[in-house]
């Protein structure tokens, strides 16, 4: 997987450095290492390592529920000893450093020293104006924010903020490289303190502050006031679509119309109150009770899998997935083509179909259900037909195969968001008749999941009767056939469905 730049020049780093592997740092790398990238960090910290290696663990498990199957060979963690070994052969990097603009202006002032002119730099700040953290660059054009969201290996919104010298050619590589990797990309269009996401999530927070110290509510009461009620809408729909729809048929207008007064009341203070020893303590005392005992590992336990539910669900929404379950059904898509999808295997038989698994595929058994195996087999049979002159023109001038006798074999496991092929043999043909054997592997891989055999007779449509094969087809089935004979029949070819012979 790759990104291009603006010249449509392939930009996919294979080595991350990272800088900072606190909560957002780790995250990162969970996400590179997962993604196929190596990912060498540096963290002074005692616990960098350790932390480094948790957090990977929590995102294999987290993606082993979002595309079992469907990622590619894992890259390597490594912690580095110093900046500079951090930084040595790195394609790309990206700071998480603490938010604090001094010490983040010191070290990328640094990190520009040690690398090549043309190795991107992004920065994780939350908030921090990208033109500041920019000033003392002599590369400043080649440094952005990419500012992502917590946990970074789950959720996929990361926004992309430059700064008066950013280039649009560093936003465009950045991008492409964050999208390759599952993200779902924000342009911050002008750059503002706190970008687009954090100045609402602040409001948001800020009037929470208040609510407490004003003893209106608990953090618990806050939180439930959220969690079961916007909370649930705003996985799919924002503020501003799901209040159109609170307009009525008359959406937005009729919507502001009403509730567009209020603002003048106004309801909210969004000023945040001083965080006094007192205000602190109760936030915090208020906060252990609400956590009922439970460690911060099992809170992103549960965290995790209600985010892999919630994302999983929203794939099956709609023809392509809706919000960032479109996301994730784009990058499984781009996760088969990567994963040979459409190379030909061991046996030089070229893909007859191709395709990812997708979740409304998967029954109460966790796997791909029968009747899409079938499907696929089909589909593949079509491609077969279409290959050799039988396809929908054939059609139209009245002629047709008919498959007549299928045997399906289920001997492995599809499952969700696994990339899939098919590799179809010409076992047989003669004047009317067609004989295909069909297996179905997870792609690069040679060992069948499933196969299906088939017998297809040419048919006279208008006629609904058997009709020889035209020479222009027979002679394309005969070379595909001579081509097939050379290998070994498939095991499992001519299987009749019986009992096991007691002996
Ligand atoms: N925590 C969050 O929810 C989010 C944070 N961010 C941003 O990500 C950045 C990092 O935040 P967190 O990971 O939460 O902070 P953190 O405090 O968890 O981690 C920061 C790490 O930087 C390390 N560090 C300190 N000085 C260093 C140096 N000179 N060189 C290398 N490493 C050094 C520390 O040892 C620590 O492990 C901040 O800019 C923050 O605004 C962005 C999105 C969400
Ligand atoms: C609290 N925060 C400002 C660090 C939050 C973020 O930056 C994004 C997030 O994950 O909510």
């Amino acid at each position: 997987m790759s990104g291009q730049d603006m010249n449509g020049q392939d930009f996919g780093p294979k080595r991350c450095g990272l800088v900072g592997g606190g909560v957002i740092g780790a995250g990162w790398a969970a996400r590179f290492v997962l993604n196929g990238r190596d990912a060498v960090l540096y963290d002074p910290s005692p616990d960098a390592r350790a932390r480094a290696e948790a957090v990977l663990g929590m995102a294999r498990a987290a993606w082993a529920g979002l595309l079992p199957g469907a990622l590619p060979p894992e890259g390597r963690l490594h912690i580095a000893a110093t900046l500079e070994e951090a930084l040595e052969g790195a394609d790309f990097v990206q700071e998480s450093l603490p938010e604090i603009q001094t010490l983040k202006c010191d070290v990328l002032e640094r990190i520009d020293a040690l690398l090549p002119a043309a190795v991107p730099i992004a920065s994780s700040t939350s908030g921090l104006l990208p033109t500041r953290l920019q000033a003392r660059l002599r590369h400043p054009e080649r440094f952005v924010v990419g500012h992502p969201f917590n946990p970074v290996y789950l959720l996929p919104l990361v926004e992309i903020c430059g700064g008066a010298r950013t280039s649009e050619d560093t936003k465009a590589r950045v991008a492409a490289f964050y999208r390759a990797i599952g993200m779902q990309v924000l342009h911050v269009r002008k750059e503002v303190d706190g970008f687009i996401a954090d100045r609402l999530l602040e409001a948001l927070w800020r009037e929470g502050l208040w609510l407490i110290e004003e003893g209106v509510a608990t953090t618990a009461e806050l939180d439930d006031a959220i969690r079961y009620g916007a909370g649930l809408r705003w996985s799919f729909m924002g503020t501003f679509l799901t209040y159109r729809l609170a307009g009525g048929d008359a959406g937005m207008r009729h919507f502001l119309a009403q509730f567009g007064p209020a603002l003048q009341l106004p309801w909210t203070r969004l000023v945040a109150p001083e965080l006094t020893d007192a205000l602190i303590d109760r936030i915090a005392g208020q906060s252990d009770e609400q956590a009922g005992g439970m460690t911060v590992r099992a809170l992103e336990r549960l965290r995790d899998e209600a985010l892999v539910k919630v994302i999983r669900a929203l794939a099956t929404v709609g023809p392509q997935g809706y919000a960032a379950g479109a996301t994730l059904n784009r990058f499984a898509a781009r996760r088969a083509d990567d994963a040979q999808g459409g190379q030909p295997g061991a046996d030089g038989i070229p893909a007859s179909w191709h395709g990812v698994v997708p979740p409304e595929w998967i029954d109460y058994n966790g796997h791909m259900t029968e009747h899409r195996y079938l499907q696929v087999f089909g589909e593949a049979t079509d491609h077969i037909l279409d290959a050799i002159g039988a396809g929908p023109d054939h059609v139209a001038a009245g002629q047709s195969f008919y498959t007549v006798e299928t045997h399906l074999r289920h001997l492995g496991q599809a499952l969700c968001g696994m990339a899939i092929m098919v590799r179809t043999r010409v076992l047989d043909a003669d004047g009317k008749r067609l004989h295909l054997f069909h297996e179905l592997t997870a792609a690069g891989d040679d060992a069948p999941l499933a196969t299906a055999e088939q017998m297809l007779i040419h048919v006279d449509t208008a006629r609904a009767r058997s009709a020889p094969i035209p020479q222009a087809v027979a002679g394309a089935i005969a070379a595909l056939r001579t081509a097939h004979s050379a290998l070994p029949v498939p095991e499992g070819a001519g299987r009749a469905i019986a009992m096991p012979r007691r002996s």
